[in-house]
């Protein structure tokens, strides 16, 4: 039971396979172009793949083995994007019980169908407005008791808090996490956020091919991607370990101990941004690894500013500073710096 699928697509360099639990969420991450998208609407319908088949609790999804290719509208999936989509000539209940009804169940009864939904998306007092009545966040509701009532057997969820505003968010967020318990989902996302409360298991792409998966809070912990790593808040460094910690090809060296990794074995230091100190000049006398690097972006964080560098040796380092010291420092993007982290904060374990 559950999702498998399999697909390539040559135009997109896509070439995915995957397997999601019965009742499992699947939050997929990767960086812009890494075939999200093209992944949602292969199990959709709407982009067809060279090959590739899917199978959705033992049923055949799509089979292109066997020239089976069914259009949107026969998968039971329901889609929810950015934008709600509602259709403005409908007040809201009509809007949520349009799937019902186009499938042939009478109006009274899709209806109270309707209801139920909006219910559960806490917008039953929304159902005789129009669309063009309604704030981001309340039409972002509808829109989930709009795909929840086509009873889908997998329900895709593209960005679907990207659009709104920050302060209705977390309610829209709220209303997900109760209706998505228990269904097949896979979501589409870029927010840590969403990653933790919305999803059971993570699949990153990147170019186009599945690079990371497991379990939310395994793959966040214990990051194997840097695109993971940033989104979790932290550094990773990939490489091979020494009896000091983790070397790059291209000699980044960090870390204290190694972690239980076997010497030459390959293993990831890990590290958060506080454990990165900033200096204009080389630290003299200090024990702890420095590596030349040069700003490329500043970001207020909570209290702190995060500062984002390469290393010479081609590394994503983030640190994070006071606001006073973006001053001291005299921190701009292309302003060449000098990092220090700290050996006891790092942690290796191996990939
Ligand atoms: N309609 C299209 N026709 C041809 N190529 C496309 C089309 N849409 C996307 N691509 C290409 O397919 C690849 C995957 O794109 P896709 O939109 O699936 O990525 P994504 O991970 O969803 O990106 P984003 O986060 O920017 O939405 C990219 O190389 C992209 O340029």
């Amino acid at each position: 039971m559950g999702l498998t699928f399999a697909a390539r697509l040559d135009a997109r360099g896509f070439d995915v396979a995957l397997e999601l639990g019965d009742h499992e969420r699947l939050a997929v991450l990767g960086p812009n172009g890494a075939g999200k998208s093209t992944l949602l609407g292969v199990l959709a319908g709407t982009v067809r793949p060279d090959a590739g088949h899917a199978e959705l609790d033992g049923e055949p999804l799509f089979d292109l083995r066997a020239g089976r290719w069914p259009a949107p509208h026969r998968r039971r999936v329901g889609l929810l994007a950015q934008d709600p989509l509602l259709f403005p000539h409908l007040d809201v209940l009509a809007n949520v019980a349009f799937g019902p009804r186009a499938s042939g169940t009478p109006r009274r009864t899709a209806e109270a169908t309707a209801r139920e939904h909006l219910r559960a998306v806490e917008a039953e007092e929304l159902a005789d407005r129009r669309p063009g009545q309604l704030s981001g966040g309340q039409a972002q509701r509808v829109a989930v008791a709009r795909a929840l009532a086509t009873d889908p057997r997998l329900l895709l969820l593209d960005e679907p808090l990207a659009a709104l505003d920050v302060t209705v968010a977390p309610l829209v967020r709220r209303v997900l996490r109760s209706v998505l318990v228990g269904r097949t989902t896979v979501l589409v996302t870029h927010d840590l956020l969403d990653t933790l409360l919305l999803s059971d298991r993570v699949a990153v792409l990147e170019a186009g091919r599945l690079v990371e998966t497991g379990p939310t809070a395994d793959v966040l912990r214990h990051p194997r991607t840097s695109f993971t790593a940033h989104l979790a808040g932290l550094n990773l460094v990939l490489g091979t370990a020494d009896r000091d910690g983790v070397r790059t090809p291209a000699g980044l060296h960090v870390g204290a101990g190694t972690g239980g990794v076997a010497v030459g074995a390959p293993g990831a230091a890990v590290f958060a941004p506080n454990a990165v100190s900033v200096f204009a000049e080389p630290p003299h006398g200090s024990p702890r690894t420095v590596l030349p690097a040069r700003v490329d972006e500043l970001s207020p964080s909570g209290d702190e500013v995060r500062v984002t560098t390469t290393t010479t040796t081609g590394a994503t380092v983030i640190a994070s500073v006071t606001p006073a010291s973006v001053g001291e420092l005299d921190l701009y993007p292309g302003r060449e710096v000098f990092l220090a982290v700290k050996a006891t904060a790092v942690t290796v374990y191996p990939v």
